[in-house]
Order: C-alpha cells, then structure tokens, then sequence
C-alpha cells in the first residue's frame, strides 16, 4: 500500500491560493505549487552564489499547478468529485479557477518524506510566533515562542494565509487567563499558539476524526498545550452556555455563517470572535452577517486573497 497521495489541481494563477485552502481543507497535510508566474517575476542576474538565467530552468509557462499531499488515512478516490466542484465554484467568488483538472497519483512515503524536509522549516508566522517541524532542533532567540508541528500528521502547516491571520489576530487579542473555543482546529496550531500566549482552558472541536487525532498528537508535542481539550464535533452544535472568552474559526465563509448564533450564544458579553478563512467576494456577507447577529466588528485585517475578522459581543453597557 502506498502512504500518501498526491491531488493536482491544474489552474490559474489567482486561484492558486484558493486551491490550496480548499485541498488544506479536505484533509492536505502539505501543498507544493507550481506557477508560470513566479518564474516570470525571476529576472536574469545573482541569486545567491549562483548567477542564473531564468529561462534555462525547466519552469511551466502558462497557469499553475497546486498538489496537496494526502496521509493514508484519507480516502482521496472519495474526495475528488467534491474538490473538483469546489475548485469550479470558485467561479462564483470572483476568481477563474480553469483549466480546474483534477488528478490523483500515490507516491511512496519515501519522496514524500525527503521532499517535505526539504521544503518544511521553521517560519516566524507572527512577531512572537515561530511554527518549527517537529524534526528540527531550532534554537529560538528571547522572544520567540515555539510551536511544534508534525506537519505530516497534520491539517495546516501554520503558514496559510489564513492560519497566518488568525495567529496575529490571536497575538492582537489575547491578554491572558481567558477561555476559549476553537471550532475547526484541524491541525491544533491556533489552541497551541493560544496557549503559548497565555490563554487558559480551551475546547477544541473538529468535524473530521483524522484533524482530531492529528491535532491530538500535535498538543503532545507542545507542553504548555497538553491540557487543551478536543472532540469531535460539527461547528458548536449541542454546545450552550460555555460562557467562553474568546472563540477562534478558520472555516469557509458558507461554514462560518451558521456559526455565527452559536458563538453569539457562547460568549461572555464583551468576549471575542475571531474568524479567517473568508475570500475576498465574500468578506460582505460575512461581516454583514456579523453585525445582524449582534456582533460589533473591531478589525478586519487581509493577506492575499483572505481576510480574518476580529469581532465582539457588545458588554451590556455598549
Ligand atoms: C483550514 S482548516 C483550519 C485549521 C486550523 N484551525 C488553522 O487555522 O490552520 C479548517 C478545519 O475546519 C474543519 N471543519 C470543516 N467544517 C467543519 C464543521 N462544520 N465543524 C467543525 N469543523 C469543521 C476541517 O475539518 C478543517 O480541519
């Protein structure tokens, strides 16, 4: 039996990181890409020791190609009717996702492994935050803090745009001792990274058995998140009164707006909502969604394509 499996999406350049949210989404551990358009920013000249001359590199020319890598534990043949429609349907937000074909290939555990160390270090994704493989030894100066990840075990690497925004969201919002709700945690890495900034007692909830164990596994690893606790569960359905501080979701906009009552219904006056995930055609809806549901918005910020929302439920004095 093969350990992983590859999903290529053939598309184009804007949708590139759409793509790979929606392969992230559908259980990706890793995403490689391939774009006509990195190459044609290279312009001859030193690139480190090495003079070089862009077009003597083997580089597609039209388009790109996003691959997200697969763990045995998916069931890919049952995924890719589904990818292919979500990839389509980015049509409707905006952006041509065409050619969109979809094809699947195994690989062996081997190239993956090799080229996933390869490609996979530690990165700063905040100011205070730096994600590091669980393979490395990373010596980290006075004020980072460090989040371990098994990224092949996992659901995000931490370096999505989206995870990039609920992370500096995080780092915006928490203050220390609050209690907080991660619904969607896939990888874990927004309760670590909670956790590290000081928060107290976190749930963390995830549709997908596999995010669950993934996630398990990668609260192991870091110490000052092995009291998180984490289950199964679609959004926060059958959750009430929890009374929560804060709650954090990096879900689809169509996937956040259902959840919208429940966070109203399960945070303290003046707690906060912190949501990502959200393309740019549908920030609208979102953030209008929001305010009909009680919210007041106190920042929105983007990278790329992405936007996150920080969000509070008015005190009573407001
Ligand atoms: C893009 S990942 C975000 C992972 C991580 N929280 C981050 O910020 O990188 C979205 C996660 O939401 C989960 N998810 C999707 N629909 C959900 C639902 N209805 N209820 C709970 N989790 C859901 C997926 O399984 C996936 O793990």
């Amino acid at each position: 039996m093969n350990d992983w499996t590859a999903v290529t999406v053939e598309t184009s350049t804007e949708a590139v990181d759409a793509v790979s949210y929606i392969l992230t989404d559908t259980g990706a551990a890793g995403i490689q890409i391939e774009d006509a358009a990195d190459f044609a920013k290279l312009k001859p000249g030193r690139y480190g020791d090495e003079i070089i001359d862009p077009s003597s590199i083997p580089h597609r020319q039209t388009g790109a190609a996003v691959t997200g890598y697969y763990p045995s534990s998916v069931f890919v043949p049952e995924l890719l009717p589904g990818i292919k429609q979500r990839v389509l349907k980015l049509k409707d937000f905006g952006l041509d996702p065409m050619p969109a074909e979809v094809k699947s290939e195994a690989i062996e555990n081997q190239d993956w492994k090799t080229a996933w160390e390869k490609y996979y270090h530690p990165v700063r994704v905040t100011r205070t935050l730096t994600v590091v493989p669980e393979w490395e030894d990373y010596q980290p100066s006075s004020d980072e803090k460090l989040l371990i990840l098994d990224p092949g075990m996992a659901f995000g690497t931490g370096t999505h745009p989206t995870t990039q925004l609920m992370l500096q969201a995080l780092e915006l919002t928490v203050r220390g001792g609050e209690s907080m709700l991660d619904v969607g945690t896939g990888s874990g890495v927004l309760s670590i990274a909670a956790k590290l900034l000081g928060v107290g007692k976190i749930k963390a909830y995830d549709i997908d058995e596999v995010a669950v164990r993934s996630a398990k596994k990668n609260l192991a690893l870091n110490p000052a998140a092995k009291d998180v606790e984490i289950g199964v569960n679609s959004l926060l359905d059958g959750i009430h009164d929890q009374d929560a501080d804060l709650i954090v979701a990096n879900i689809l906009a169509e996937i956040i707006l259902p959840l919208i009552p429940q966070a109203y219904e399960n945070l303290k006056p003046g707690g906060h909502f912190l949501t990502s995930g959200i393309i740019n055609d549908k920030f609208d809806e979102v953030a209008q969604g929001l305010r009909d549901g009680g919210f007041k918005i106190d920042e929105t910020m983007r990278i790329k394509d992405w936007y996150g929302i920080i969000a509070h439920k008015p005190t009573h004095a407001e």
